[in-house]
């Protein structure tokens, strides 16, 4: 990213709303704002080769594994206003596992980013698919959708929830929901 370009397109909205962009409060927005954006969009820099790299173990163990309420932040791409939520995964290995933390990790390189909420959720279950080719992967995120409460509909309590089921979890119901129950279950 050009931090000095976004510094004068920030420039410009200052200028362009009514604002006085040297006044004291003002002074250092455009340098804050350019790497508030450095920051957020940090994902698409992000390569899941290296956030994977010696995290994959070969194991026996082929139970489900669950990682839930993974929080996340990214920004929709048609207004670039937050979306925020909880994304739930689930896989059930092959002989692969991976290192939990790569997980959230994975979940963060796709939400630093201009997206929208559906594509977010099918790149977090391709890119397990990919790596750890599992008997199944579900993924399920719940979403709060900034541009839909402080502006347009504004609606304030309403919740988008989109899921991707792989494998075993789109073929076999029951698997599915065991998934479903036990990410709607209160934590420990
Ligand atoms: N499917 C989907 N839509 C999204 C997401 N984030 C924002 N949107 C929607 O993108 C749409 C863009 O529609 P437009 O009609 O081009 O934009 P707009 O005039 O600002 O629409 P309003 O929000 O209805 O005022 C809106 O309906 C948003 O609610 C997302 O993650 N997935
Ligand atoms: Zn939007």
């Amino acid at each position: 990213m050009d931090r000095k370009a976004v510094e004068n397109a920030v420039l410009t909205i200052l200028n362009e709303i009514g604002e006085d962009p040297s006044r004291e409060g003002l002074k250092r927005t455009p340098h804050r704002v350019a790497k508030a954006y450095e920051y957020l969009t940090q994902g698409y820099n992000k390569k899941i080769e290296d956030i994977l790299n010696g995290a994959i173990f070969e194991e026996k163990y082929d139970e489900m594994v669950i990682v839930k309420d993974i929080d996340f932040y990214s920004m929709c791409e048609h207004h670039m206003l937050p979306f925020y939520g909880k994304v739930h995964i689930a896989y059930i290995p092959n002989g692969k596992i991976v290192g939990l933390s790569k997980l959230p990790r994975i979940v963060d390189a796709y939400a630093r980013r201009l997206q929208v909420q559906e594509r977010m959720t099918q790149q977090i279950a391709d890119t397990i698919e990919e790596y750890l080719s599992p008997a199944g992967v579900a993924v399920v995120i719940e979403a709060y959708h900034m541009c839909m409460m402080m502006r347009g509909v504004e609606k304030q309590n309403s919740i988008t929830t989109t899921s991707a089921m792989h494998g075993v979890f789109s073929e076999d119901t029951r698997t599915r929901s065991e998934f479903l129950n036990l990410i709607a279950q209160k934590r420990i």
